[in-house]
């Protein structure tokens, strides 16, 4: 404390009455002063917070407890116990004592330890320096145009990111062509100044599929494994050359990332002398069956909702190739090599990737809808969570019924009475009016068996043209009935090709892969493609009753109701509902 060094048996005495008097000591210890003077029964000195004491005081008194008096003397009016304000040598740490671990990771908090403790120099484990290596012809940097055929390198980031958030540091080298000579001479560079090499893609069995041949001429002794009883991650190629890892993540992101985490984490946090990675682990009950290949452990993203009865994981059932199921995933399942399935309703344990279950303020399942994503933007900048899990109108319904969600947009068209929606609910669900979507035919621009035609006559033109290739729709979409409705017993070239989703119909319209689909209007708008009005389709939202007057839910109905919203919907290419 600020104020003086005294001997408490000066101060046993002292009160507000009868203040003990002290002489003052020549000297004032600030912090850094060493003291010269010795604090003799009668005397105080004044001390700075943090200064040295001197020798004979006990003591410390604050200075608010004390006044100035004539004759360079000072009053004190409390007594104060020995040992006040003082801390001794050895009460924070003792000659000795260990301070810091090896192993341990240097943090702020150590750093600030060490500093303390006047140590500038430590001896630490090296990072790892990683090499990350892309590879293939169709490969396009983050950043720049898209070209015809190419696919964005996302596994560059994504391993980079990996390699640093497990102790690594790593320099990713690029994207390399599928060419023997040059990916050899780069490989060659990454191990020259790295410790680890990690590259991704042509690992299986495809004409530019090279990188695992190369690594044969790198170094002994060369490729320990290739091949792992995975899903996904099959083709994952494990090497050492000359003491150093190699190692060939399968080209699809999502495998990448698996055996990443199953197969090169426990690697790299061990040469990084970091401690292993632990999973946390939470148990949640399957909505529906998931189909398992035989004979290979299988790894499942899945996003957790809560039901009535703990939690329910929904797979993302998107394949290796998807990357969103990662940022939407809460975790992941694993499924035995030796079992081809899991039945709906099966306890399975999930694999967390963040240390807690975050629950969402709002879960919506059911169809998916662009305009969706517009009502959902607009809420969660009021810093509500939502969670929006697409598995048709259908599974949206099952959904509700188990009380998983709060909102179920649904599309559905009851073929009997001609009515949308309505004839699906069941007690204790209400309908709120979503939007219209239009269905049309789609075509590229200024094709003339379509441009400026009626549906009818566009038809007819397709019927009479044998050139004419169609895409059409799974079985089950609400689509498809309308194109089966415009086909009759027609079967054009394409019919075969049943994508499930507005999207694919839309891009193969656009990549000349077929001349025409059937669509909603807003997805042909965003395309750049011609577009015949079919009929409107009704999107709405199925209101769970027992969520009906939760805070999220009324949030999102007003943020739906609110005519800016209604303005945005009309100018994605909506239209209202009623
Ligand atoms: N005949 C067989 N074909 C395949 C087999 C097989 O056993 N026999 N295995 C399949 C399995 S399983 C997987 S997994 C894939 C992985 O193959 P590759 O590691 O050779 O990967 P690529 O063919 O180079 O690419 C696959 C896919 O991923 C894309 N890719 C590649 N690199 C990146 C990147 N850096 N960022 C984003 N996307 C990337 C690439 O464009 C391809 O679309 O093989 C099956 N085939
Ligand atoms: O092993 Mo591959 O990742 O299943 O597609």
């Amino acid at each position: 404390m600020d104020g003086f060094a005294v001997r408490a048996a000066d101060l046993t005495t002292a009160s507000e009455l009868h203040p003990a008097r002290l002489m003052l000591n020549q000297e004032t210890i600030a912090c850094g002063t060493v003291p010269q003077v010795a604090v003799v029964p009668g005397t105080a000195t004044p001390i700075a917070t943090g200064g040295p004491l001197p020798r004979g005081a006990d003591a410390v008194v604050m200075s608010e407890h004390s006044q100035p008096a004539e004759n360079g003397a000072v009053e004190m009016f409390r007594p104060a116990s020995p040992g006040q304000f003082i801390s001794s040598a050895g009460s924070d740490m003792a000659r000795g004592e260990v301070v810091l671990r090896a192993g341990s990771i240097i943090g702020a908090r150590e750093i600030g330890m060490l500093a303390a403790c006047g140590t500038a120099h430590v001896t630490v484990a090296c990072k790892l320096r990683v090499a990350v290596v892309s590879t293939g012809d169709e490969l396009v940097q983050p950043g720049e145009p898209l070209r015809p055929a190419g696919i964005y390198d996302a596994n560059g980031a994504i391993i980079s990111a990996a390699v640093i958030e497990n102790g690594g540091e790593a320099s990713f080298l690029g994207a390399f062509a599928d060419d023997e000579e040059k990916l050899e001479a780069a490989m060659r560079d990454a191990l020259a100044s790295h410790d680890v090499l990690i590259m991704s893609g042509g690992t299986s069995k495809g004409a530019g599929d090279i990188s695992y041949r190369i690594i044969e001429r790198l170094g002994s002794p060369g490729i320990i494994a290739h091949g792992v009883a995975l899903k996904p991650g099959k083709p994952l190629c494990l090497a050492v050359c000359d003491g150093k890892p190699v190692i060939i993540l399968p080209g699809f992101p999502t495998s990448a990332m698996f055996t990443f985490h199953d197969m090169i984490v426990p690697v790299l946090r061990r040469l990084a002398r970091l401690p292993p990675r632990v999973d946390i682990q939470t148990s949640a009950q399957l909505p529906f069956r998931i189909a398992s290949e035989l004979g290979r452990t299988e790894y499942v993203m899945v996003s957790l909702v809560q039901g009535r009865d703990g939690l329910t994981a929904y797979a993302s059932g998107k394949g290796s190739g998807a990357i969103t199921a990662f940022t939407q995933a809460d975790g992941f399942i694993r499924i035995d090599a030796l079992a081809d399935h899991l039945p709906a309703g099966e306890n399975v344990q999930v694999t967390l990737f963040t240390p807690q279950v975050r629950v969402p303020d709002l879960v919506v399942i059911g169809s998916h809808c662009t305009g969706l994503d517009l009502v959902v933007s607009k809420i969660v900048q009021k810093g509500i969570s939502v969670r929006s899990l697409a598995v048709g109108s259908l599974g949206g319904l099952a959904a509700a019924r188990r009380g998983e969600c709060d909102l179920a947009p649904i599309h559905l068209l009851d073929a009997q009475t001609g009515v949308y929606n309505r004839p699906f609910l069941a007690e204790g669900m209400e309908l709120v009016p979503g939007w219209r979507r239009m269905q049309g035919i789609i075509f590229r621009s200024g094709d003339m068996r379509f441009e400026g035609r009626s549906a009818a006559e566009a038809m007819k033109a397709v019927l009479a043209d044998p050139e004419c290739m169609m895409v059409n729709r799974n079985q089950g979409a609400g689509t498809r009935i309308l194109i089966d409705q415009l086909l009759g017993h027609a079967r054009p070239d394409g019919y075969w090709n049943q994508p499930r989703s507005h999207t694919a119909v839309a891009a193969a319209v656009e990549q000349r892969r077929a001349d025409w689909g059937v669509t909603i209007a807003p997805m042909a708008r965003a395309a750049g493609l011609g577009f015949i009005p079919l009929t409107e389709e009704h999107y709405d939202f199925v209101v769970v009753a027992e969520s009906r007057e939760r805070e999220p839910v009324q949030a999102f109905l007003e943020a739906l109701s609110s005519s800016s919203m209604q303005d945005a919907l009309e100018q994605a290419g909506f239209s209202r509902a009623g």
